[in-house]
């Protein structure tokens, strides 16, 4: 399958490819504006920098270079492009990798609790708290553990929740039986227990290691990073770095949020740039996938998808009404007819992964179609197969000809009424995520009397509807 490759830098690309200079820049735009392609075509200027200064000052050791990716499937795709940007005459130390793979590498000491596990214990200690859900105080403590260290963790109660959406409330009471009940007495258990977690092991990034001094770091999907896992990188860089945060927070979907200085970084308004042209969608697609985000409040360093920054058309979006294996049978019809799979990527995308794909696979398999499974932790496939299938949240940052969204329903997208606005907005950008993943076409499959909440965003005007 197709990974990222060099591209002619455009007039906005340019300069930021060719900027020189140490400190923290963040490149911003909506999906497929070409924010990392712009981040990684940079390496090269960047490297020729260090290596001038490492021989004006005489210093005798590689350029130590890292790209942190939002998992290892990206880290596949990306490293094409990350290699080209390599001169062999000059000694560079390149690592790519996802932000637990390189943590791990430094803190093996720590025994990592098993998600499900901390999960189950969290909802068990949320049994107390009536006005949430378990499931959304499982990703309020993920966030507030992403974002503050234990030592600093009640500044939990009067920091505005950037990130978090506003419904439903979570006033100065509630944040502190949150952290009374729910987060002291978990931490408590994880230590008798001899556990640590993901948040852990981003403080302990920080403060139990020796700096390793990277010269330069690029941080891919930074939106999707928490403070703890930033401060941890800054930790990291040498007294004289560039560190790029690649970002939109239009397509942040997980429980995160922060504010640059918070984690330490001196991000001012002449070291941001902003992407605006869509280099990947057509303006069907992009216009689409802007229409499903209707109603989202664009913070910071977002962009919504914009038809007119797209300069190709195609087909608007197929809507196919049908029972599952109807919507199956057409998507393979289609695909015989109209794809030639030798040129041309696939992928079958869910909202959930495992069994949702079962029948799938042998409906595939019958039609002697080939397939990837991209999981989030499977590698980007190097080989001549054209047909993907992974979930929304491992497509992140992925990019294909064509995107199927088979079975899109009202289970797999379940949003409880509480957390209506919070689950509603992360169900929208999932799916425009996973829309915006689309170089050509799109289409999305789903039984009438069935359908997702998110149906409501399949406006006739923007779509071609195929009744089975
Ligand atoms: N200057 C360019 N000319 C032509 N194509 C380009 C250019 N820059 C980027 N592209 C292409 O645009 C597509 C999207 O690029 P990229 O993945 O870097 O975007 P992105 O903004 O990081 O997207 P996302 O936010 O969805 O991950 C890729 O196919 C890339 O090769």
């Amino acid at each position: 399958m197709r990974a990222l490759v060099r591209t002619t830098p455009t007039a906005e690309q340019l300069p930021i490819i060719s900027r020189n200079s140490y400190g923290v820049e963040v490149i911003c735009g909506a999906a497929g504006s070409g924010k990392t392609s712009t981040a990684l075509m940079r390496l090269k200027s960047l490297i020729y920098m260090c290596d001038a200064r490492h021989k004006r000052e005489s210093i005798d050791k590689p350029i130590n270079v890292l790209v942190l990716t939002f998992n290892r499937t990206l880290s596949g795709y990306v490293k094409a492009l990350v290699d080209s940007q390599l001169d062999t005459d000059l000694k560079v130390d390149v690592e790519i990798s996802t932000f637990a793979k390189w943590a791990r590498r430094s803190i093996n000491n720590g025994k990592i609790c098993p998600e499900a596990k901390a999960e189950s214990k969290i909802k068990e200690l949320s049994a107390h708290i009536i006005a949430l859900s378990p499931e959304y105080i499982v990703k309020e403590v993920d966030y507030l553990l992403g974002r503050f260290s234990i030592a600093d963790i009640e500044n939990y109660i009067q920091y505005e929740r950037t990130g978090r959406g506003a419904v439903p409330r979570v006033e100065r009471t509630l944040r502190r039986e949150l952290l009374d009940k729910v987060v002291y007495p978990y931490k408590q258990w994880l230590s008798e227990e001899g556990y640590i977690d993901w948040n852990d092991l981003a403080v302990m990034m920080s403060n139990e290691t020796q700096s390793i001094g990277y010269d330069i770091v690029i941080v891919d999907e930074a939106q999707d990073f928490s403070a703890n896992q930033l401060r941890a990188i800054k930790h990291h860089l040498s007294i004289e770095s560039s560190l790029t945060f690649v970002m939109d927070t239009v397509q942040r979907i997980y429980a995160r949020g922060f504010t640059w200085s918070e984690c330490g970084f001196d991000v001012r308004p002449g070291k941001v740039f902003q992407l605006r042209k869509n280099h990947r969608n057509t303006r069907q697609i992009a216009n689409f996938a802007k229409h499903v985000l209707e109603g989202i409040a664009v913070e910071d360093n977002g962009a919504l998808p914009d038809l007119n920054a797209a300069s190709k058309d195609g087909d608007l979006p197929y809507i196919v009404n049908g029972n599952y294996l109807q919507q199956v049978d057409w998507a393979i019809t289609f695909i015989k007819e109209n794809i030639d799979l030798s040129l041309e990527s696939v992928a079958f995308l869910k909202p959930k992964g495992g069994a949702w794909f079962t029948t799938l696979k042998n409906k595939l398999n019958e039609n002697s179609l080939p397939f990837v499974e991209i999981t989030r932790d499977s590698e980007w496939p190097d080989g001549d197969e054209n047909i993907a299938l992974c979930t929304f949240h491992s497509a992140k940052g992925l990019e294909f000809d064509h995107v199927f969204i088979l079975g899109l329903s009202g289970e797999n997208t379940a949003c409880s009424e509480i957390n209506i606005d919070d689950g509603l907005i992360v169900l929208q950008k999932l799916l425009a995520v996973a829309v915006a993943r689309a170089r050509l076409r799109v289409a999305i499959g789903q039984k009438i009397g069935e359908e997702s909440v998110l149906s409501a965003y399949f406006t006739d005007a923007l779509v071609q509807v195929v009744n089975l």
